[in-house]
């Protein structure tokens, strides 16, 4: 059953749902956009999100999306080499951009050859050339407005690269920014902002185990007072989906 308020939507499935729904969620995005701009603009997590697109791989999805107009981003990266267990980039790559028909020229890695500091820098410079092409949309707020962005969460609350209690939360100019003491391994990243992932359209989280489910009540059942984890200031300009298994939402 699903719970919505202002333009959050809660949604809790059985595990094996989730791949099923999210696959039916992105695709009516993804419709939507093409059509509108003759393009979608995607951005894609680490760790989890990867296998949750599964479905997207199957029919009637894989043979009816325009994948030639998908952009894909990265929300944050690990500063290793692309071949790199660790990279968010070959987690996305083995598991699901190998295996769709998305131009190469449409699929924007991060630079691997840079320092952290290089990386955001040059992936900001990148993303404002793409605002100025219309490739990405921009927002009011002239930050970028991505069209969907992909999320997963932590068990502490952390998404993409913003951890609870680091001072990268609150950063409210850059567009791309890097830490070197992530509290996660590996310690140094590079990570979208806040105020880009909230200038987004929309905004999925994706969110399974039962790790996970104290983080899930603080964010959606926390009292006003109480401090904020990073994944309760998710808040794109249309619509936030949290797709949760029963295990994520049982202390809801
Ligand atoms: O380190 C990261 O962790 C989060 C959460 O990963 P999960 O495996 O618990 O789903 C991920 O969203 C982020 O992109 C990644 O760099």
């Amino acid at each position: 059953m699903a719970e919505t308020k202002n333009n959050v939507v809660v949604e809790v499935f059985d595990k094996e749902e989730i791949a099923v729904s999210l696959a039916e969620y992105v695709a009516k995005i993804s419709n939507k956009f093409t059509k509108e701009r003759g393009a979608f603009t995607v951005t894609l997590s680490g760790g989890s999100l990867i296998t949750h697109l599964r479905k997207l791989l199957e029919a009637p999805y894989f043979d009816t999306l325009e994948w030639s107009k998908w952009h894909v981003f990265w929300l944050d990266e690990r500063v290793v080499p692309k071949t790199h267990d660790d990279s968010n980039y070959k987690l996305a790559y083995d598991g699901f951009l190998s295996k769709v028909p998305i131009p190469p020229g449409n699929v924007y890695a991060i630079n691997d050859t840079l320092s952290a500091e290089g990386a955001a820098d040059d992936y900001e410079t990148r993303i404002r050339h793409l605002v100025k092409n219309n490739v990405i949309a921009s927002s009011s707020n002239g930050f970028p407005k991505f069209d969907l962005q992909l999320l997963g969460m932590g068990p502490d609350g952390h998404v993409a690269s913003l951890f609870p209690g680091h001072s990268l939360v609150n950063e409210d100019k850059k567009w791309v920014a890097f830490i070197k003491d992530s509290p996660k391994p590996p310690p140094e990243r590079i990570t979208l902002t806040f105020p880009v992932i909230n200038s987004s359209a929309y905004a999925v989280l994706v969110v399974t185990g039962a790790g996970k489910a104290d983080a899930v009540h603080s964010a959606l059942r926390g009292s006003e007072t109480s401090e904020k984890l990073p994944v309760a200031l998710v808040s794109p300009e249309d619509e936030l989906k949290w797709f949760l298994d029963k295990a994520a939402a049982s202390k809801l």
